[in-house]
């Protein structure tokens, strides 16, 4: 695939549009992602066949602003930044107020709605100065925190003047992975690997754009400065650890 077939299958740009929730449905394990400039209310787009969006979904909205809140079934959380709400299957109205990310996946039963705070997230330290892999990994919607049907989601940090996340990497023949990509200065960019171990290709991605990773790719990347990231998984199982790891010396 050349450069522009790539992005126009991987790459998810321009999510944000003032007053607007824009979403994108990949066939990729079905999932939606979505970027919110509130206010704005969830739509329900005819694609799902729904009566409602959250009918047979379920939902994760992370800040990607400064304070904000979501309103479910007329109840109000407010959530600061990189703070993450799961709303479960079965709410019937929702509505943002802030700048949010969004990704969804189907969902066979309800869970409760659940806001987790950074602390909740039980913030595992990675990686090291040296090979400029600093990070922190926060997990939020996963088998030991919030409790979902299939998604797994968290955030990772890199500490400034470390670039790389997620190196060494790995593929996870039993789930599809989406990586959102903020906090990146507007003139950086975020150089991301995918492909399979043994032909990778490159995006260059810009802040506040999704990058969707089928389960036969990898997902790595350096930038051109400092950034976070939001990951976002759903398929077969939510076992985090479940990955094939790929040593530096495969990759192609
Ligand atoms: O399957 C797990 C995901 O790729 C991420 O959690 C990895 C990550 O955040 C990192 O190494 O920085
Ligand atoms: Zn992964």
């Amino acid at each position: 695939m050349t450069t522009e077939q790539l992005r126009r299958r991987f790459l998810v740009e321009e999510l944000f549009v003032p007053g607007e929730v824009r979403l994108v449905y990949s066939h990729e394990d079905r999932m939606v992602v979505g970027g919110v400039a509130g206010p704005a209310d969830l739509p329900c787009p005819s694609e799902l066949r729904a009566e409602y969006f959250l009918e047979r979904r379920e939902l994760a909205a992370v800040n990607v602003g400064g304070d904000g809140a979501v309103t479910v079934d007329g109840t109000r959380h407010e959530l600061a930044a990189r703070e993450c709400l799961y709303i479960g299957r079965g709410a019937r109205e929702v509505s943002f107020d802030g700048r949010f990310y969004l990704v969804s996946t189907p969902a066979h039963t309800g869970y409760p709605t659940v806001k987790a705070t950074l602390e909740d997230a039980e913030p595992v330290r990675l990686g090291s100065a040296e090979r400029s892999n600093e990070r922190t990994i926060y997990k939020y919607i996963h088998v030991k925190g919030i409790q979902s049907c299939q998604l797994v989601l968290g955030v990772t940090v890199l500490e400034p003047g470390s670039m790389w996340n997620t190196m060494p990497c790995h593929t996870h023949e039993r789930r599809t992975e989406v990586y959102f990509y903020f906090g990146l200065p507007e003139e950086d960019r975020v150089v991301h690997l995918m492909g399979r171990p043994d032909e990778t290709r490159n995006l260059v991605v810009a802040g506040e754009q999704a990058v969707i990773s089928p389960c036969w790719s990898v997902h790595t990347g350096f930038g051109t400065a400092s950034y976070a990231f939001v990951w976002a998984m759903g398929g077969e199982n939510q076992a985090y650890e479940d990955v094939e790891p790929v040593a530096i010396g495969q990759l192609r």
